[in-house]
Order: structure tokens, then C-alpha cells, then sequence
């Protein structure tokens, strides 16, 4: 709702109220129409203040209704409403104005704003454009490559950076509303026709106005990678810097109409919800978020300063954590307290913020941890080792230390058996560069306590990542998921394709790099080491029925193959690609690759045929989706959510399709299962092929939304 009340004497104040942001909802905005008619019938009011309660102006449109017929008044003739308004309006922004709320803001002839607000037209991150005038109003209030930028990243900026840009008239560091007011009765009387800024033309822009945004079209083409929101917003600034106001509003509706139903902004809305929804973990066991108080973590420990430990620390310390760090090898110290100190450096010149320098120590000596309250483990992925140091920490940390393993794939609760407390242990998988990707799996063992669990996802949430809980099993969800989707692409490429055919699916589809230009960057010999330790990658096995057979299912030995020529990927030049030298970064097709794939078909027997691209794509996403319905089956993960946020935060999956869940729902599950039985028929050795029997159970349901998985999935469960 929004309440209306006269303070001051002359000045009507219109309250949002609608916990916990004040989005826009139908109420809410009846209630605003209803105010405003109020304040400008009555004569004792000479000017208007619009506020939201507790201490947030507004954080929107309410994204909760945009799957709903729309009821109540519309958005862009209350704000045109506010605009036309006789009495001087006056936006009173504390806490966010974002979307919605900054169009509001926006439509008002004057801003005062809170030294700690943020504001922002973030709904290009939903699939939209700012399309209640935003797109007509902000460009020709600050100029059109100001409003580009902030409409096209949707970044929120501060109320200093506002001022600067003139997007707020007033910022201050008192009462907000008072000031409001203040500057409400300072303006009472005032002619408004040079306030409104739908009256304005853009500023104009040094330079041909054409070639600016045929420069921006060809940035943003190239970085959204398929995502259409970002070029409907530049199409619509544009509007506003060619076209009359009236013009421009039919443009920014007309692209809205485009984008609202589009499966883009459905995508990218679930995934807003997504992310909030793994806050709200559970375990099978029935531990639960809201019944588990994390423990207080006032300092921090990593142990190996290799590539993720190093992420490790400097994310943390960024984060504001003391950080001790400890790496046995001298060499490699003295090598990571550099880096990890230009990393600080880099990152604080980017933020504009001193480098949080002092929040580091190293050591040589793992004794340095014996007062820290948590500790994570980042050495080499050898069980043997890392099970002595869960020894050592385990006899050196206080007895309540949480200690915390950066495995990707090892089994923790071996980890936690190492140690006194095996309650307090649980992984933290961070993915590379840790300092800068978004997700974090934060992995409880049948032992993990409830407390644990929790503390390790409170401490990701204070670091900025998307923390997920998630069961122990190999690879957890990501790394087990994505073992399905590489084995197809190898399976491919003996059945006829090139790394070059798999790789452009891929990235077609929307991935910024395809399987094989990934594995070529992060190294060939990762996986080879892990296979080799697994029993997959064996010495002289390169001839007769047994080269392609492993613990009795289909094998591809070739990255293996490759392996043994000295072909790591990128570091030596050559890997699925050429790159011309050790540690050449543009991949090119290689001849000798090609006539290695041919040799290797002929030598065991396999005919090449065409395969087109449609049929990457359901091999490769179907065979991750089927594994990630297996997850849930097992309740590895909670939810479709958790797994959905692991793909996007983590792996690389185009943000505007979701996530592998959600892009399953999409397509439609009786297809998913259809062309996985398809499949399966056609190579039976391949088990990830055949579809999960929670997959199956869910089409037998009749193909619940995706957002219903949870409870049908509890519901199939309590049937068996
Ligand atoms: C005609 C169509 C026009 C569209 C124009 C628009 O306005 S589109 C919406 C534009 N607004 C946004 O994109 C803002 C989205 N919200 C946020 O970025 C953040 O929530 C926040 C406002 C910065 C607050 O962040 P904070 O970390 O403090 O809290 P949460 O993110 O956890 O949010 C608290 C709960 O509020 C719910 N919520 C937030 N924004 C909205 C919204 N616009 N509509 C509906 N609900 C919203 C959020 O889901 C949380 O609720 P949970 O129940 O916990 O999930």
C-alpha cells in the first residue's frame, strides 16, 4: 500500500509500504494514484514528498507479478501522472531506488538522496529494458553515453556518483525525508515546466551520434552472446536520442512487449529467485537455515598457496577477514605473497578502495593457525596429503575450528575422519580465479554439523559468492554433472565430429567458450591426472576391444592420446587446437589433429558420419541434465535451484537460459526423456544416456513447472 499524510503544514507525504523492498505491486501503486489525487486536490498542500518505508525508497516493479494478468493502476501513466503533477514532487531516496523505483524517482521534479543509497535501472539482469521512461528519461537527464552505461549493465551507483551525474539534486547525510521536506517547502510555487524531464532533448553528444551507438550495437552484440535485453536497451536510448519523447515511449513499449514474454526474462527472473532460494538450504536430514546459528569467524586460514589458495586469501581479505596463510614450500611463498599482494593492489585500484593489505600473513609453519576460527585447505587434490594436514590441523587448531577443504571432488567425510571433531569439517569448493567467480559449494558429510554447515555458507554470502549447499559424493553437482557432458564430447568426436563442430554448438548455444577451447585453457593434463588416478587413463592400452572399455562402460581414450603426444592445451601450444607457441591464446583448427581423429577411427573400426549440431547439443546437455535429475533423485542437491545457480555462477552457463534445470523445463521434459531414450537405444554402453527414473517419474506427473520439482520430488520420494 502507500499512505498518504500533511506534514509540515503544506507538504503531502506518500509512504510506500510493502515489506521488504517496496516494489511497485498493484497495491501499491492504487495506493500511490490515490495519494497523489489527494495532495493535488488539496490546497493546503503546495508540494509532495514520495518516501518508502523503513528506510528503502523502492526496489522496483514487483518482479513476484510479472507472471500475473496485470491488475491495478499501470506504471507509466502514474509516473506521467507525478510528472504533469502542478505541485512540486520530490523523490526522498534512501536505502535503493532501483528499476521501477528510479522511473518513479524519476518522474519526480526534484531527488534528494541518502550518502548511502544506491541506484540503478538493473532490469536488463532480468531479461527488460527500463520501461516505465527510464530508457526516455535518464538520457535525456544525464546524456546518452551515461545512461547507456548504467541501462546496459544495469550497475547501481552510488549517491555521490548520482550527484555527479545529475541524476539526484541533493545528497545528504541526515534524516532524508526532513530533507525532503525541507527542500519541498524550499520549492513550493516554483514553475515545474523545467523540471519535467520528458520535455528535455538529450544533451548533445561530442561526435556523430550514428557511429556511438553503432559502436556500442557492436560491443554489446559481441559481449551478450545472445542475449537480447542488453541490445533492446540500446535500441531504446537510441530511441530517446532520435525521437520526440511520445516516439520514443511507443519504441520502449513496443521492445518491452518483445522482450516480457521472451524465455530470456523468464529465464533470468527465475535465476533472481534461484539465488535467493539456496540461501534458504536444508539437508536430507533435516537441517535447515533458519534453525542453524553459524559459529562467529573473526579470523581465517588457507593452507597452500598454489592458484586457488592464493584466490582463496585475497577473496577473503577483501571480504575484511584476517587471513593467515601458510605454504610449506619457500619458493612458493615468497612467489604467492607477491601475487596475492598485486591481486589485493589490482583489485582495490578497480574498486577505489585501499588494498586491504594488512589483513595478510603468511607462514612457512602450519603452527601460525592455532587461533584461527576456520580453516581451508588448498593443496594439491591428493587425498593422501590432504588427509595428513586434516591430521595436523586437526592437532593444532582450537578444538571448535572449523576446518574446510577445498576439494573439487575428494570425499570429505574421509577429510573429516582424520580429525577429532569430524563435525566440524565440510567442504568449500571454490572455482578459479577464487577471487572472482560468483559460486562457492559449500559440501556437508554425513557427519558435517548443522552449525558447520551453516557457518561455511555464511562466511561464502560475506565473501559476495552464490553459496550452495550440497551433499559429499564425487564431484559434488557441478564437477559429477559435468563429467556426463565431456564424455559425450569425446564420443562425438570418434563418431565424426571435430573439436571445431562441438566447440561452435557450444558456444552457439551460448557458453562463451565451447568444451574443448576450456580444456585446451585450463590444461589437458588436469584431467588426465584425475583419470589416471581413477583407472580410466591406463598405459598400453591404445589397441584391440579393450582400448575403448573401462570398468565396463564406453571409454574415449583420446584425450589421453593427446596426453601422451605432450599435448597439454594452450601451456604447449597444442591441444584440440594450434596455438602457434607455448602459451598462444588463439585457437585455430589443426590439420594433424584432424588426420589423428581419422587414423584413431579407422584403427578401431568406428565409421565417421555427419553430425549437426542439434545433435551436440542433446548429447552434450542432455546427458549433464540427466545427471543432474540423478543429484536430485539421490538429494544430493535440494533443488533445481541449487543445481541451476551451480551452472551459472560456476560453469559458464548462459545466464539468460537458466540453468541446465531450468532449460530442461523449458524444452519440455517428455522431450528431454524422449531423446535420451533415443539416444540410449542407439549406444547402449553409454549409462549416462539412459534416462533417470526421477526424470521419467516427473513426466508420468505430468511435467510440474520447475519450480514445483521440490515438493513433487518430495512427494514421489514419500511414495516409494
Ligand atoms: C513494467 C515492468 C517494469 C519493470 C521495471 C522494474 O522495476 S523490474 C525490477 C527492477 N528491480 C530490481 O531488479 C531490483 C531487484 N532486487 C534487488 O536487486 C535486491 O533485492 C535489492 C533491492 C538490492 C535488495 O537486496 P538485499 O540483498 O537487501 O535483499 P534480497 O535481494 O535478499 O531481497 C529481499 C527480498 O525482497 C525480494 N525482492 C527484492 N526485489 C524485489 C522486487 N523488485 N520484486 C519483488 N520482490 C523483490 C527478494 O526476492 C527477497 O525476498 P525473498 O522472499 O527472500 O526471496
Amino acid at each position: 500500500m502507500a499512505q498518504y499524510s500533511r506534514i509540515s503544514g503544506s507538504v503531502g507525504l506518500i509512504t510506500l509500504k510493502s515489506l521488504p523492498v517496496n516494489a511497485l505491486g498493484a497495491v501499491v501503486r492504487q495506493g500511490i494514484v490515490d495519494s497523489l489525487k489527494t495532495a493535488l486536490q488539496d490546497p493546503k498542500v503546495t508540494s509532495v514528498v514520495i518516501c518508502g518505508q523503513n528506510g528503502v525508497f523502492c526496489g522496483g516493479a514487483d518482479i513476484k507479478e510479472f507472471g500475473d494478468s496485470e491488475s491495478g493502476p499501470p506504471l507509466i501513466p502514474m509516473i506521467h501522472a507525478i510528472e504533469a503533477g502542478n505541485k512540486p514532487m520530490v523523490a526522498a531516496i534512501e536505502g535503493f531506488a532501483l528499476g521501477g523505483g528510479l522511473e518513479l524517482a524519476l518522474g519526480c521534479h526534484y531527488r534528494i538522496a541518502h550518502s548511502k543509497a544506491r541506484l540503478g535501472l538493473p532490469e536488463v539482469t532480468l531479461g527488460l529494458l527500463p520501461a516505465a521512461g527510464g530508457s526516455q528519461r535518464l538520457p535525456r537527464l544525464i546524456g546518452v553515453p551515461a545512461a547507456l552505461d548504467l541501462i546496459i549493465t544495469g550497475r547501481h551507483v552510488t549517491a555521490a556518483e548520482a550527484l555527479q551525474l545529475g541524476i539526484v539534486d541533493q545528497v545528504t547525510d541526515h534524516h532524508t525525508v526532513d530533507a525532503a521536506v525541507k527542500f519541498a517547502l524550499s520549492v513550493a510555487g516554483r514553475p515545474l515546466d523545467a523540471r519535467r524531464i520528458s520535455s528535455y532533448s538529450c544533451p548533445p553528444v561530442s561526435g556523430d551520434l550514428d557511429a556511438l551507438f553503432e559502436e556500442v550495437m557492436r560491443k554489446v552484440r559481441r559481449g551478450a552472446r545472445g542475449a537480447i535485453a542488453p541490445v533492446a536497451c540500446v535500441q531504446a536510448v537510441r530511441a530517446a536520442a532520435t525521437l520526440p519523447y511520445a516516439r520514443g515511449m511507443e519504441r520502449e513499449r513496443e521492445l518491452m512487449a518483445t522482450l516480457f514474454t521472451s524465455g530470456q526474462a523468464r529465464a533470468l527472473q527465475y535465476s533472481f529467485f534461484a539465488q535467493r532460494a539456496v540461501s534458504r538450504w536444508s539437508t536430507p536430514s533435516g537441517a535447515r537455515w533458519d534453525a542453524s546459528a553459524p559459529k562467529p569467524v573473526r579470523k581465517v586460514a588457507v593452507i597452500g598457496l598454489g592458484t586457488m589458495g592464493r584466490g582463496i586469501a585475497v577473496a577473503l581479505a577483501q571480504a575484511g577477514f584476517p587471513v593467515v596463510s601458510v605454504e610449506t614450500q619457500e619458493k612458493q611463498l615468497t612467489e604467492a605473497k607477491r601475487a596475492v599482494s598485486q591481486m589485493l593492489e589490482r583489485g582495490a585500484k578497480r574498486r577505489g578502495v585501499a588494498a586491504p593489505l594488512d589483513k595478510m600473513s603468511y607462514s612457512s609453519n602450519i603452527q601460525a593457525v592455532a587461533d584461527v576460527d576456520l580453516v581451508i585447505e588448498a593443496v594439491f587434490e591428493d587425498m593422501g596429503l590432504k588427509k595428513k594436514i586434516f591430521q595436523q590441523l586437526s592437532a593444532v587448531c582450537k578444538p571448535d575450528a572449523l576446518l574446510c577443504t577445498n576439494t573439487s571432488s575428494l570425499d570429505v567425510d574421509q577429510l573429516a575422519s582424520q580429525t577429532r571433531n569430524p563435525e566440524l569439517v565440510v567442504g568449500m569448493h571454490f572455482f578459479a580465479p577464487a577471487h572472482v567467480m560468483k559460486l562457492l559449494e559449500v559440501v556437508y558429510g554425513p557427519r558435517s554439523s548443522p552449525q558447520a554447515l551453516a557457518t561455511a555458507m555464511q562466511l561464502g554470502k560475506k565473501m559476495g559468492k552464490v553459496s550452495v549447499a550440497v551433499g559429499n559424493c564425487p564431484g559434488f553437482v557441478g564437477n559429477r554433472m559435468l563429467k556426463a557432458y565431456v564424455e559425450q564430447a569425446f564420443f562425438l568426436l570418434e563418431e565424426g565430429a571435430t573439436p571445431e563442430l562441438v566447440d561452435s554448438a557450444l558456444e552457439e548455444f551460448g557458453f562463451s567458450m565451447g568444451f574443448f577451447k576450456v580444456s585446451d585453457l585450463s590444461g589437458l593434463d588436469v584431467g588426465w591426472k584425475v583419470r589416471k588416478e581413477d583407472g580410466l587413463a591406463l598405459p598400453g592400452v591404445s589397441t584391440g576391444p579393450s582400448a575403448r572399455i573401462r570398468q565396463g562402460r564406453r571409454y574415449s581414450p583420446l584425450g589421453d592420446l593427446l596426453c601422451q603426444r605432450g599435448r597439454f592445451g594452450q601451456k604447449t601450444g597444442s591441444g584440440w587446437y594450434q596455438y602457434g607457441k607455448p602459451g598462444g591464446r588463439v585457437a585455430t583448427p589443426d590439420p594433424w589433429l584432424h588426420s589423428f581423429l581419422e587414423e584413431y577411427r579407422a584403427q578401431h573400426g568406428l565409421v565417421p558420419r555427419r553430425i549437426d549440431p542439434q545433435e551436440v547439443l542433446e548429447r552434450c546437455l542432455y546427458a549433464l541434465i540427466n545427471e543432474g535429475f540423478r543429484i536430485l533423485e539421490d538429494g544430493i542437491a535440494a533443488g533445481p535451484e541449487d543445481i541451476d545457480c551451480i551452472y551459472v555462477f560456476g560453469y559458464g552457463w548462459p545466464h539468460y537460459r537458466g540453468g541446465p534445470m531450468f532449460y530442461a523445463a523449458m524444452v519440455g521434459l517428455p522431450k528431454v526423456l524422449e531423446r535420451l531414450e533415443h539416444y540410449y537405444r542407439a549406444h547402449p554402453d553409454v549409462p549416462d544416456l539412459q534416462p533417470c527414473s526421477l526424470l521419467r517419474r516427473l513426466v508420468a506427473s505430468g511435467s510440474p513447472p520447475v519450480q514445483k520439482w521440490k515438493e513433487a520430488i518430495k512427494k514421489l520420494h514419500s511414495q516409494l
